[in-house]
């Protein structure tokens, strides 16, 4: 009996001990792991107390060590106070990166000088240097550089485009793609071939380059099978117009450009186009982040119209220019040589923009009339054109007008047709202006002799000029080198005169842009036609909204 209870009490006493050691344990542990989560955290705090002291102490060091200018006087009335960046999406923030080492690969043909193919000249690579200068996290380009006495004190900042240190991808399991979309533009095949150089030669990629053709609907139609871009089939595109994988407006289906990334196993994709191309561009690119892939879409801004806004200028804008000349000159030609009161109209691309038409004008100087959609048009009146184009044939003998296509709603009314894209078709401006010539001339007893010229498409199918092509290789280049480094949602391009890399959500924010009727480069226009200007004064009290705009258009 006594040994019963003796057993029992033992019993009882080893389960409570053993309970009691349980709870030691769970204790014990809960409150190593609690220590051990705490001390993580303050690791992870001073880690980033001592990263920000550093930081500021080299600010402080900077500031210090920084010499003040040689000349010029310090002014009390402009500051800059902060400088907000407009960060591009960056993938090592959601997916695990393959942080490889950006070296610069040279193609350099050292065992098959007459290589032919690209797996000849692949196999004879070395790699003989490296970037001696690759880009920081903030190192920026400044927005804003026109500071008003005053006014505004902060101003964006655009992050720099550039080789980084680090790649997000490893080189050796890149798949891309490029595609067109939109309207032709000078320049196309340029940007083409310069992705696909820079993939295969400056990163050395182990995948493919698929070059989409058609457009959008490259990536799901039958009919239009992707091509693999080599070095060899690039090697002379560059002299051509228009664009060697085709383009098309309308047929874009989410859902299939999707899967196509998905069952090519596409890294970074390349979509060179218009403010439209860069909203289908941006909705692939959130697309892949809800299906979980690691995919870089890069924009490459291109238009004619020169409407994507930002940037300083778009690829291929000025072959358009330059190629305008002729049509101008061959008018002014016309309107010298045919009598009576010879009048020359040329019409120009620009769809909701006159930057072509203005530039055109600005770079011939032989234009008296220039018409654009953002001024509005006025016929008759003080301020009419065609009073002022009778004048003008009356003090020099003739005229030439300069039309951009999207001119004269006012007089012509909006059309309501659109195309595939959703884009407004437009009203016959050129046509209309021709006839209003010709009666206006009439019913003031004269005759016109008016010649019309469009040369329409003949504009934006020339090959890139020179600063045309430059421009090209380095926004190809910098699209390869943000994609490399894990950026994606963005696009490349020119702002201040520096590449930088923009956010797409801002870049179409305000896109197609238009010009300022009461800036710089109208005032320009009509100082040098002598047209009446027809843009409408402010009401008193009221800001020119285009007045703080960053870019100086
Ligand atoms: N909001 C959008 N979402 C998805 N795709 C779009 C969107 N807007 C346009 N697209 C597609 O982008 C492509 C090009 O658009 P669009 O024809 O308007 O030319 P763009 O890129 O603006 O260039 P351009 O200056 O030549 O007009 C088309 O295939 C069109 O379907
Ligand atoms: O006739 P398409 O090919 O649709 O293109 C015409 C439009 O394309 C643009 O050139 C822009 O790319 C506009 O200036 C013009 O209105």
């Amino acid at each position: 009996m006594t040994t019963a209870l003796h057993s029992k009490d033992t019993t009882t006493a080893l389960v409570a001990f053993s309970a009691a050691l349980v709870t030691a344990t769970a204790a014990t542990t809960y409150l190593l792991t609690t220590r051990y989560e705490q001390s993580k955290e303050r690791a992870r705090a001073w880690k980033q107390y001592q990263r920000e002291k550093l930081l500021k102490e080299k600010t402080a060091e900077a500031r210090k060590t920084m010499k003040e200018p040689s000349s010029g006087t310090l002014i009390d009335d402009v500051f800059i106070d902060k400088v907000f960046l407009w960060e591009c999406q960056d993938l090592r923030k959601s997916f695990a990166s393959a942080n490889v080492a950006n070296h610069m690969h040279f193609q350099y043909e050292t065992i098959h000088p007459l290589a032919s193919t690209a797996l000849q000249r692949k196999n004879s690579t070395e790699i003989i240097t490296q970037y001696n200068k690759l880009i920081t996290d903030h190192e920026c380009i400044l927005g804003d550089i026109v500071r008003k006495p005053n006014k505004q004190t902060n101003t964006v900042a655009y992050m720099r485009a550039g080789p980084r240190r680090y790649l997000h991808f490893d080189p050796a399991q890149v798949n891309a793609a490029i595609v067109t979309c939109g309207g032709l533009c000078p320049g196309l095949n340029n940007v083409i071939r310069e992705i696909t150089k820079s993939l295969y030669q400056l990163y050395a990629i182990g995948g493919k380059v698929y070059g989409i053709r058609g457009g959008y609907r490259g990536f799901w139609d039958p009919e239009l099978e992707p091509v693999e871009l080599t070095l060899d089939l690039v090697e002379n595109i560059h002299h051509g117009g228009g664009t060697v994988l085709g383009s098309s407006r309308g047929g874009f289906d989410l859902d299939k450009i999707l899967d196509f990334v998905r069952d090519r196993k596409i890294s970074q994709l390349f979509v060179i186009g218009g403010d439209g191309t860069h909203r289908g561009a941006f909705r692939i690119h959130e697309g892949c982040i809800e299906r979980g892939y690691n995919v870089a879409v890069a924009g490459i801004p291109k238009t004619i119209d020169n409407d994507v806004d930002y940037i300083d200028q778009s690829f291929g804008f000025q072959s358009a220019v330059e190629a305008a000349q002729v049509a101008i000159r061959s008018a002014k030609t016309e309107a010298v040589c045919n009598l009576p009161n010879g009048i020359g109209i040329v019409k120009l691309m620009g769809r909701s923009a006159g930057f072509i038409a203005a530039h055109s004008t600005m770079a011939s100087s032989d234009v008296d009339l220039c018409l654009v959609p953002e001024v509005p048009v006025v016929l008759d009146g003080e301020t009419g054109c065609l009073p002022h184009l009778m004048r003008r044939v009356k003090q020099q003998g003739y005229a030439v007008v300069v039309v951009a296509e999207g001119a004269g709603e006012e007089v012509l009314g909006t059309s309501t047709e659109v195309d595939a894209s959703g884009n407004k078709k437009l009203p016959a401006i050129g046509e209309f202006m021709k006839k209003s010539i010709e009666e206006y001339f009439k019913k003031h007893g004269e005759t016109a002799t008016v010649k019309y010229i469009d040369p329409s498409y003949t504009v934006r199918t020339v090959p890139a000029n020179a600063a045309d092509s430059l421009y090209c290789m380095q926004l190809a280049q910098n699209a390869v080198h943000g994609a490399m480094a894990g950026y994606t949602g963005f696009s490349v391009g020119l702002c201040n005169n520096r590449m930088v890399l923009l956010p797409i959500p801002e870049l179409v924010a305000t896109s197609p842009r238009s010009m300022n009727a009461r800036g710089r480069t109208w005032e320009r226009v009509i100082g040098l036609t002598r047209q009446p200007n027809t843009v409408p004064e402010l009401e008193e009290g009221k800001v020119d909204p285009k007045d703080n705009q960053p870019t100086p258009h």
